[in-house]
């Protein structure tokens, strides 16, 4: 991949994809403002519904999911996924991690052969439990040299109103994640490097599992004591299960591990936190989904994280009780008497 004159496709005009494509919109115009004769990136953004797609082209707002708040005049929409990804050295992808493998499928054709591949999501796949960058090897047959990742405490609408943040893009060629770096840095988004590409999507894919307990938590009326247990307990079963699959463990104390936790369960902005708050709060599951418009990752991977941990003999028993929840009728209540009844251990992180 080369940096001058860069085409970068972000596909999914949801919450994240669209801000992530302003980020690089403004990144460009930043390094063009530093450097007026030097390379140019171009960012075109992919969206399923033509009304949001036509919103963004005309009006520079993405009314459906960020009214009022303004775009990047340079960004540029469409919903033919073949144009977008036209040329395009950078592709990043930003729609559920659970219909991935089959958007792959349809934009495979379309892709270039020597493009980097980004993923933005925080999921793991049910049935295989692959984690997104082992999809995206899969159906692209793509080096490990072209796929990273960029995961950190992201909440969406907070870096729309261009608020300051930090990620980790991460790539095992560091090669790559320092070119990406420098096409994905602006004057309010800050990534950093890493070569950890297990522990980043595992600290992304468990944050969102971690987030549904502490959520219900909070509807369940219980206070800081009770959710700060859960997410440093929620961090060490983390830990314990990205670095059973070769992670490093100081990864998950940075911004895609702890940083990304403690933003998901302390902010009502997070959807996964709100879904486990209408549900510790009394409504039905059913309720809950029907009310639940974007999408919350951790309610569906909660099951597929589980069945790594068991894969890899790793207890993760929030991610269980989280699935118990989703999944199996399992009331707050009764997760709750089961979660405290279990057998008395050392703190570690690793048992
Ligand atoms: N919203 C946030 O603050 C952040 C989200 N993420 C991750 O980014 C990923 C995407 O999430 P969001 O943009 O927030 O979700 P969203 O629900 O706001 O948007 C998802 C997008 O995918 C599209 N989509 C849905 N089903 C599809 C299908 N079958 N085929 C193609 N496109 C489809 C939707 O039309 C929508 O444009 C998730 O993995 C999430 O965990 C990561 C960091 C921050
Ligand atoms: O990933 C996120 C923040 O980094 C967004 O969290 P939610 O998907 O729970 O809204």
């Amino acid at each position: 991949m080369d940096t001058d004159n860069v085409r970068i496709a972000v596909l999914g005009a949801g919450s994240w994809g669209t801000v992530f494509a302003n980020i690089v919109a403004d990144a460009a115009d930043l390094a063009r403002e530093r450097d007026p004769d030097g390379p140019a990136a171009e960012v075109v953004l992919w969206g399923r519904r033509s009304s949001v797609v036509d919103a963004i082209n005309e009006t520079s707002e993405n009314p459906d999911y960020f009214p009022g708040i303004g775009l990047n005049p340079r960004l540029h929409a469409t919903t033919d996924a073949a144009k977008a990804l036209e040329r395009a050295d950078v592709v990043v992808l930003a729609v559920p991690s659970q219909t991935l493998r089959a958007n792959l499928m349809d934009w495979r054709p379309h892709l270039r052969e020597d493009a980097v591949v980004v993923s933005l999501m925080k999921g793991v796949e049910l049935g295989t439990s692959m984690r997104v960058s082992q999809i995206i090897a899969e159906v692209l047959e793509y080096p490990k040299e072209r796929i990273a990742v960029v995961s950190g405490p992201n909440l969406a609408r907070e870096i729309a109103e261009r608020q300051p943040a930090t990620a980790v893009v991460a790539c095992p060629h560091e090669e790559t994640a320092v070119r990406l770096q420098g096409l994905f840095k602006s004057s309010y988004f800050r990534p950093y490097t890493s070569t950890d590409l297990v522990g980043v999507e595992i600290g992304g894919a468990m944050k969102n599992v971690i987030g549904l307990a502490v959520g219900v938590a909070e509807g369940m009326g219980f206070g800081d004591n009770t959710k700060a247990s859960l997410i440093t307990r929620g961090l060490a079963e983390t830990t314990r299960l990205a670095v059973a699959l070769g992670a490093d463990e100081h990864t998950l104390s940075g911004l895609a591990g702890m940083g990304d936790l403690v933003a998901t369960c302390s902010s009502p902005l997070s959807r996964n936190r709100t879904f486990g708050e209408k549900l510790g709060a009394g409504k039905t599951l059913e309720q809950v989904v029907a009310e639940t418009k974007q999408t919350a990752e951790g309610v569906k991977s909660s099951e597929s994280v589980l069945e790594l941990g068991w894969a890899n003999g790793v207890d993760l028993p929030i991610t269980e009780a989280v699935v118990k929840m989703m999944h199996h009728d399992l009331s707050p209540a009764e997760a709750l008497v089961a979660f405290m009844a279990r057998t008395a251990k050392p703190e570690r992180y690793g048992v």
